[in-house]
């Protein structure tokens, strides 16, 4: 996507990648789990960060830093590495995720992923019947997805359907556990291991 420091490889710790595997497998016939994201270095997190809050900025001038702030992490996390806090993406226990079918297409989740929109938020489609039957889809695309992650551990940050937590300080959060269990992690590459053993 033309993002600096991005990888073009999907990394997430085992024990994600094993949950995300029983997802797919508890999927109804003729459906799929498309990943979009995984783990992020810190470089592509701060990239996020500063171009949504730009974007932001730019439209709505009347807004203080406070107020900007909230409207930016509302769908980007802050860039950090700190090790009680780090950003759910940089510890590979942060997926976003959406359904596809046979053909690899995504089922339409009434908005885009990454689309940094109050439809966006994982309940927006609920409680208005008088909505019609592409709305419906879309709405029950939402709960399966939802349902299918939470049945494997995974919690849902409500103001995206997309993305979901295991392990990270948001899933400690969401789901009322005592502590992370993962913090901040790096790749480890042949040069990192290298740098250890040499
Ligand atoms: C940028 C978006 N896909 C995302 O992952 N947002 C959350 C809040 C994050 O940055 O952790
Ligand atoms: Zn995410």
């Amino acid at each position: 996507m033309g993002i600096p420091g991005a990888v073009d490889e999907c990394y997430v710790r085992e024990g994600v990648y094993r949950r995300l595997l029983a997802v797919a497998r508890s999927l109804p016939e003729g459906l799929s789990l498309l990943v979009l994201d995984g783990w992020r270095p810190w470089r592509v997190q701060q990239y996020l960060f500063e171009t949504l809050q730009a974007t932001i900025q730019t439209n709505h001038p009347e807004l203080d830093e406070q107020a900007l702030l909230v409207r930016t992490r509302e769908f980007v996390a802050q860039p950090s590495t700190e090790p009680t806090a780090p950003s759910p993406h940089l510890t590979g226990g942060a997926v976003d995720v959406t359904l596809c079918d046979v053909d690899g297409l995504p089922l339409d989740m009434g908005t885009l992923f990454d689309e940094a929109v109050p439809a966006s938020h994982a309940d927006a489609l609920e409680g208005d019947p008088g909505q019609d039957d592409a709305w419906r889809r879309a709405r029950d695309n939402r709960r399966l997805l939802y349902h299918a992650m939470h049945a494997e551990g995974f919690t849902n940050l409500p103001s995206e359907w997309w993305h979901f937590d295991l392990g990270d300080q948001l899933w400690a959060h969401y789901g009322e556990y005592a502590s992370a269990r993962y913090g901040p992690a790096e790749l480890d590459t042949i040069e990192s291991r290298w740098r250890r053993q040499l």
